[in-house]
C-alpha cells in the first residue's frame, strides 16, 4: 500500500482524531459481539503508548441525523475501557463546547470517545463545516475504520481535506489480506452474499460476475432475486425497485458462464420473532403470500455446503438468515461449518457475519475475519474506497 500509516508520523504529544468502526451488534443495550472493538485495539494501544492525545470517533447503527438514545456509545466506551484497562472518557455530543473542553483536558496517552457521529445529520453528507470542526480538534487524522471506509462521510473522508491523514493498523491489515487474496484468486472462486443491506449489496453483483466462478445468494438479499424469477415471496424482505436489476444479473450470469445459486427451499414464519407461532419449511416455489422467509432450508444448506467444499477461494459477506434467533441460524451455521471444513482460502466479512461466525464458535477455523462487509465487497469489486483514497501517499 502506498499510503502513509501511523508508523510514518510522529504522534508524541499530538492530538489524533482516529475514526474507528465500533458499529457493533447490540441487544437491549448490551454488546453481543465486540470483534470490531478488539480489532481496533492495536492502533489505539500504539497511539497511547506513543503519547498521543487520542480522540476516537465512530457511528453506531443508522440514527439518520438525530439523537437516538439506544444508539449512544455509552456501552462501547465501557467495553473499550475494560479492554484497555484504562478509563475512556465519552462526550454526550458529537461536536460542540463539551467536546472542545474535553479535548483540551487530554494528557498524553489519554483516550476520549465522541458520541455517535451519525447523530449529526452533516456526517453522512460529508459536510465541509463538520469536517472542518472535526479537523480543528486535532493535528492528525487516522482512519482505522475499514468497515466504514466505503462511505465518504465527514469523519471518514471530509476531515482529511484539512489535516494530515494516515492509515491505522487495522485498515492496513485488511487491505493487505483482501488485496493479496484477490490479486490472483485461486479457483474455483466462490462469493457468498447475504444479509439485509439489499440496496447496498445488490449493486456489487454486476462486478462480481466478472470475477467469480460461483455466486451464492442467501439471506435477505435472496428474495429480490426469487421475485425476479417470477416466484411468490410472501412477506419476505424485498427491494421493490431492484427486481429488474436482479433479473438482469441472472441473465448476465448465464451469458458469462457464472453459476448463481439461489435458495431451493426456505423456512417461513408468520411473525418476525424468536419463536413465531407458525414455522415451516417449504420449497421456494411454495412460499405462502402471508408468510416471511427467515432462513434457507435444509436442501439449500446442503447445496451451498457442496459448492463451498469444491471451492479454492471463498469470500462470504452477509448471514444466510436471521441468525440472531437460534431457530433461524441453521443456514448461516451450515455455511460457516462448510467453510471451516473446506480447504479453501476463506474470508468472512461484515459486522454481523463476524458476529455469526463467533457465535457458531468457528472464528478460529477460517483464514480471515474482516471487519467490513460492504467495504470488503466494494474492494472485491475493484473500487477505490473513499476512506482510503483521502489518505496521504508515501513520499
Ligand atoms: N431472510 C432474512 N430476512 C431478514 N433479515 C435477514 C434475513 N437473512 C439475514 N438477515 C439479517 O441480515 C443482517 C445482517 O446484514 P448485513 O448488515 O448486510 O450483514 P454484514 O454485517 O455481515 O455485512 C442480520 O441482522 C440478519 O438478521
Ligand atoms: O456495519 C457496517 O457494514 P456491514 O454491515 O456491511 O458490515 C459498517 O459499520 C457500515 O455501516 P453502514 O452500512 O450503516 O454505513
Ligand atoms: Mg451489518
Amino acid at each position: 500500500m502506498n499510503k502513509k500509516s501511523i508508523k510514518d508520523v510522529d504522534v508524541h504529544g499530538k492530538r489524533v482524531f482516529c475514526r474507528v468502526d465500533f458499529n457493533v451488534p447490540m441487544e437491549q443495550g448490551k454488546i453481543t459481539d465486540d470483534t470490531r472493538i478488539r480489532a481496533a485495539l492495536p492502533t489505539i494501544q500504539y497511539l497511547m503508548d506513543q503519547g498521543a492525545k487520542l480522540i476516537l470517533a465512530s457511528h453506531l447503527g443508522r440514527p439518520k441525523g438525530k439523537v437516538v438514545e439506544e444508539m449512544r456509545l455509552t456501552a462501547v466506551a465501557e467495553r473499550l475501557s475494560q479492554l484497555l484497562g484504562k478509563e475512556v472518557t465519552k462526550t454526550n455530543e458529537v461536536i460542540g463546547p463539551e467536546v472542545t473542553e474535553k479535548v483540551s483536558e487530554l494528557h498524553n496517552g489519554d483516550v476520549l470517545l465522541l458520541e455517535n457521529v451519525r447523530f449529526d445529520a452533516r456526517e453522512e453528507k460529508n459536510d465541509a463545516e463538520l469536517s472542518r470542526q472535526f479537523a480543528a480538534l486535532a493535528d492528525l487524522f487516522v482512519n482505522d475504520a475499514f468497515g466504514t471506509s466505503h462511505r465518504a462521510h465527514a469523519s471518514t473522508a471530509g476531515i482529511a481535506d484539512y489535516i494530515p491523514a494516515v492509515a491505522g493498523f487495522l485498515l492496513q491489515k485488511e487491505l493487505e489480506i483482501l488485496g493479496s487474496a484477490l490479486q490472483t484468486p485461486k479457483r474455483p472462486f466462490t462469493a457468498i452474499v447475504g444479509g439485509a443491506k439489499v440496496k447496498d449489496k445488490i449493486g456489487v453483483i454486476e462486478n462480481l460476475l466478472t470475477k467469480v466462478d460461483n455466486l451464492i445468494i442467501g439471506g435477505g438479499l435472496a428474495y429480490t432475486f426469487i421475485k425476479a424469477k417470477g416466484l411468490e415471496i410472501g412477506k419476505s424482505l424485498l427491494e421493490e425497485d431492484k427486481i429488474e436489476l436482479a433479473a438482469s444479473y441472472l441473465r448476465q450470469a448465464e451469458e458469462a458462464g457464472v453459476r448463481i445459486y439461489l435458495p431451493v427451499d426456505v423456512v417461513v414464519v408468520d411473525e418476525f420473532s424468536p419463536h413465531p407461532p407458525i414455522v415451516k419449511t417449504v420449497d421456494v416455489d411454495q412460499i405462502p403470500t402471508d408468510l416471511e422467509a427467515l432462513d434457507i432450508g435444509p436442501k439449500t444448506r446442503e447445496l451451498y455446503a457442496d459448492v463451498i467444499r469444491s471451492s479454492q477461494l471463498v469470500i462470504w459477506n452477509g448471514p444466510m438468515g436471521v441468525f440472531e434467533f437460534d431457530q433461524f441460524a441453521q443456514g448461516t451455521n451450515t455455511v460457516a461449518k462448510a467453510l471451516a471444513d473446506s480447504e479453501a482460502l476463506s474470508i468472512v466479512g461484515g459486522g454481523d457475519s463476524a458476529a455469526a461466525i463467533e457465535k457458531a464458535g468457528l472464528a478460529d477455523e477460517v483464514d480471515h475475519i474482516s471487519t467490513g462487509g460492504g467495504a470488503s465487497l466494494e474492494l472485491l469489486e475493484g473500487k477505490t474506497l473513499p476512506g482510503v483514497a483521502v489518505l496521504n501517499d508515501k513520499e
